[in-house]
């Protein structure tokens, strides 16, 4: 397995798809003249609206999806493979998923993801999220191989999820990903500490690319976008909400290393949990 250069592209989305797109593709463009060969851009690259009525309004099925067309074009021109860490698609169904598409040097899709976990959240000072009233979940885990090291394709809220990228890490993935928009309250407070977590536990590569600023439909998110490697060291970040990129060296022999070290994956067992539970049953 050989080294290659990873890239985030770190944007802040608006309503406008194909504004979006252009940003994104920019951006793009110039990572893969920094020779990164491995291009991730985050969650909603191409879209971030307020209300589902917005939403239904900009989207369409992944054929006809025109950021998607454009993106594999893109990949094609650059030779690159480019994970888009998600679009806003409309399934066969008639529902909306969340979904992550790695596009091969080729131009086609090689793997894609539907957002498992949904942010249903209420935060303190009253920031609510219903990502479920307008996403339909998706319900399997997916890993990808790049010519270089298998990776693992998440999203988001997906993060604080350990079980799966534990999942995928067991599949074989020494790479793991989750491209956000996380909020600007909980990216203070967890984002670093979810990244480097993952690593450290999966003794992988953690790679998330961020949505950053203050958005057109005037939701804030962290930025912060963010490489870390499978000992915990953060080997690139963009320490800001601006739109760019950044790029780092992926070796998956490190992975390897930091395995030999710390073999936890190996270590790890099944257990069922028990105890004296009538102290709490009396406290109901
Ligand atoms: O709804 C959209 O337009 C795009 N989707 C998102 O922004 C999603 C769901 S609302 N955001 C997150 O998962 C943030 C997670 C987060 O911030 C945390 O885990 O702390």
């Amino acid at each position: 397995m050989n080294a290659f250069r990873a890239a985030c592209v770190q944007m802040r989305s608006g309503k406008n798809p194909s504004e979006n797109s252009l940003q994104a593709s920019a951006l793009i463009k110039q990572a893969a003249a920094d020779g990164a060969t491995y291009i991730q851009t985050p969650e909603m690259t191409n879209l971030l609206v307020g209300s589902k009525a917005e939403l239904l309004d900009r989207i369409s099925a992944e054929w006809q999806d025109v950021s998607l067309k454009a993106f594999k074009r893109l990949a094609d021109e650059l030779s690159i493979w480019l994970h888009i860490g998600s679009l806003a698609v409309l399934r066969e169904d008639g529902k909306i998923v969340n979904r992550a598409f790695v596009i091969s040097p080729e131009g086609s899709v090689a793997v894609r993801y539907d957002k498992i976990h949904m942010f249903d959240v209420d935060l303190p000072g009253g920031e609510s999220w219903r990502e479920s009233a307008t996403y339909q979940p998706g319900n399997s885990a997916v890993c990808c191989d790049l010519p270089w090291i298998r990776f693992g394709v998440a999203i988001c809220y997906d993060i604080r999820f350990p079980t799966l990228f534990r999942a995928q890490a067991k599949a074989g993935a020494f790479m793991l990903t989750a491209p956000a928009a996380f909020t600007q309250q909980t990216g203070q407070a967890h984002w670093h500490v979810l990244q480097r977590a993952r690593a450290i536990e999966n003794t992988s590569f953690v790679v998330s690319a961020a949505q950053g600023g203050l958005h057109e439909d005037g939701r804030e998110t962290y930025g912060h976008s963010i490489i870390v490697s499978p000992w915990g060291d953060v080997l690139a970040e963009l320490d800001n909400n601006e739109p760019g990129y950044m790029t780092a060296m992926i070796d998956p022999e490190s992975s390897t290393r930091a395995r030999q070290r710390i073999p936890s994956l190996q270590n790890d067992k099944e257990f069922e949990i028990s105890g004296d539970f009538r102290a709490a049953e009396t406290r109901a």
